[in-house]
Formats: structure tokens, C-alpha cells, sequence
């Protein structure tokens, strides 16, 4: 059904099966009140530090443990989700729910940084089938080419979710009025010939040096513009819509990468491939690669094809 203005409801109820959808709608049930919290800002109280850490040690934000909060406790009354993991746990959390048929990964607030500046943040999720494996970690190791389902939510000037399913990307907005999500992006298709990078630039010193010196060489002479907000979801949104590549890649600091490989690259990455763009880690296609850790990292080049693979040539051969 691709009816602009049809509720995510209508639209899963024929684009989905009623346990997949059901799935996805608690998922948008939940970040419709992460939405409601990011709108208010200061006025939802406190949202800065929370005085903890995750367990990749990085800096716990109120708005990250609430939202974690929010999709674990809504995520956890649904029979057919048999587990979660998110960036903000440690390990897996089972719910006992014998008819649990899908598992869901998520980074319940991306952009973390940006929370306190009104800067577009979201959540980004990946579904998964359940499986054969024992209740555990490892039963969230499974490549990218395994999800269900992927998407995001946007909390910007606009709260939009876009999601990938049936190998189509739509996009949904949310209606100030009714507080309803409404299909406003039927087949997003990435546009090509874009010269933008989205990159922090500040690392390109610690990049691998054919790669810094090709999108140098891009923006010096090549006429790149750069962009780079700072929270992946938004970055990402803006090449969905305008094209150009995102890039996190490794880099000497970091050298098995900064973002997530279950709940953020996965899930990006099965978007941008499935609105026609291509994903890759410097060594590989992101889609493939089998996890071998909750939380393992990766980098991440992806976005127009054409542009990723002017960027990765240059990169020694896979390793
Ligand atoms: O500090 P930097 O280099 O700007 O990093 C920004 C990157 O870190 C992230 O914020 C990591 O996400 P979290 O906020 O979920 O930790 C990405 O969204 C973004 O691309
Ligand atoms: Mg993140
Ligand atoms: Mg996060």
C-alpha cells in the first residue's frame, strides 16, 4: 500500500504479518514517547548526565537510560519478542516468552552529544529472527543479511520513522495533530551524483592515508561539500535524501572502529543498501560480516555506491 498519508498501522497491516508488525509497532510505541521527552527538552526535566557508564564506558546521558528504559519495558510485554539487546546493557535481556519469535537490537538514543543543544538525535533498531541458538548473546550474532526488518527514528524538527522492509525504504512522519505516524515517503531511492561527505573530519589525521588523501583531494578539487552533524541517524537522513557518503572509518585511534555493528551499522546499512546505496567497513560489506560480539564495532563508508567505491579502491585489499 504506498497511499501517502495512511497511518504506519494501515501500512504495516498489509506490508508485514501481524507478529512482525506487531513488533514494530511497539518499537514506534515507544519511541513515540522518547519523542515526547526529546520535544520537551528541559522542560522533561533533567536530561543530562546520568552519573554512569555503559559498558563500553562512554558517558551515560539521562535521555539514554530513560529511552533504554522506555523500549526495554514496552519491548518486554510483547509474547513474540523473545529478547532485546541495546547499546545501554551489557548483555541480552530475555523475557521468557515461549512464543518469541523475533529478537530486537537497538541504540536506544543516537547522538547522545547532541541531546542538550536541540540537535536531531534517534533511535535505531534492527530485528532479527530468534533462531535455533541458546538464550544468550550469541544468539544476536548474526549478520546483517539476517534482519527482519531495520529502521530509525529521527527526533529533528520533524519526529520521522524510516524503515526497510521487503527490500523498500519508506519514510513516516509525525503528524503534530493527532500524534499519529503518517506515510509521507513511499520508496525512498538515494539520489546519485551528490558530492557531499559526511565524516568528522577531525579524524582524517588518524585515517588510513589513501583514504584521507582521496576525500581531501574530493574537497579540494573535486567540489565535495562536507556536512557532519554528529548524530549518525541524522547524517545518514541527509544522504537518504540529498546522496553523498557517510563515512566513520577505522582510524588509528580506533582501529576496530567507533559505531556499533549490531544496532547501528546493521540496521544503517540495510537501509542505504535497500534505497539503492552501498555500505561497506573498509574490508568488507557491512551486511555480511558475522558478529562476534554484542557490541563489537566496525568503520562504516557508506551511502552513494559510486562514491564509496572511489573511497575504498585506494584501501589495501581485504583482510
Ligand atoms: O564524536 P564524534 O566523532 O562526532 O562521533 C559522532 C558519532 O558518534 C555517535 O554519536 C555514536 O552514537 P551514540 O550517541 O549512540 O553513542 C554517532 O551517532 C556519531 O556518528
Ligand atoms: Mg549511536
Ligand atoms: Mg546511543
Amino acid at each position: 500500500m504506498t497511499a501517502l498519508g495512511i497511518s504506519l498501522d494501515a501500512w504495516l497491516a498489509e506490508a508485514a504479518d501481524p507478529e512482525l508488525a506487531s513488533v514494530i509497532a511497539d518499537i514506534a510505541a515507544a519511541s513515540l514517547e522518547i519523542s515526547a521527552l526529546v520535544r520537551g527538552g528541559d522542560l522533561s526535566g533533567p536530561l543530562g548526565e546520568a552519573g554512569a557508564s555503559n559498558v563500553q564506558g562512554e558517558t551515560q546521558k539521562k535521555l539514554d537510560v530513560l529511552s533504554n528504559d522506555l523500549l526495554r519495558d514496552g519491548l518486554s510485554r510483547n509474547p513474540r519478542i523473545a529478547a532485546i539487546a541495546s547499546e545501554e546493557e551489557d548483555h541480552s535481556a530475555w523475557f521468557g516468552h515461549a512464543d518469541g519469535r523475533y529478537l530486537v537490537a537497538f541504540d536506544p538514543l543516537d547522538g547522545s552529544s547532541n541531546i542538550d543543544v536541540n540537535v536531531t538525535i534517534g533511535t535505531i533498531f534492527s530485528i532479527l529472527p530468534r533462531g535455533d541458538a541458546p538464550e544468550g548473546d550469541g544468539a544476536f550474532l548474526q549478520p546483517g543479511t539476517a534482519q527482519l526488518c531495520a529502521g530509525y527514528f529521527g527526533y529533528g524538527p520533524q519526529t520521522v520513522l524510516v524503515l526497510a522492509l521487503n527490500g523498500r525504504v519508506v519514510q513516516f512522519t509525525l503528524s503534530p495533530t493527532d500524534n499519529r505516524l503518517l506515510l509521507t515517503h513511499p520508496d525512498i531511492r538515494m539520489p546519485t551524483g551528490t558530492r557531499m561527505i559526511g565524516g568528522n573530519i577531525s579524524n582524517m589525521r588518524r585515517w588510513d592515508p589513501a583514504l584521507g588523501d582521496t576525500v581531501a583531494t574530493m574537497m579540494a578539487e573535486g567540489g565535495y561539500n562536507q556536512r557532519w552533524v554528529g548524530s549518525m541517524i541524522a547524517d545518514i537522513h541527509r544522504m537518504l535524501h540529498q546522496g553523498g557518503v557517510f563515512l566513520y572509518p577505522f582510524d588509528s585511534r580506533q582501529p576496530k572502529g567507533k559505531l556499533r555493528v549490531l544496532y547501528e551499522c546493521s540496521p544503517m546499512s540495510a537501509i542505504v543498501e535497500s534505497a539503492g546505496g552501498k555500505a561497506v567497513s573498509g574490508t568488507g560489506r557491512i551486511l555480511d560480516l558475522q558478529p562476534t560480539g554484542l557490541h563489537q564495532r566496525t568503520g562504516l563508508i557508506c551511502g552513494d555506491a559510486a562514491i564509496v567505491d572511489a573511497l575504498i579502491n585506494p584501501l589495501p585489499a581485504a583482510g
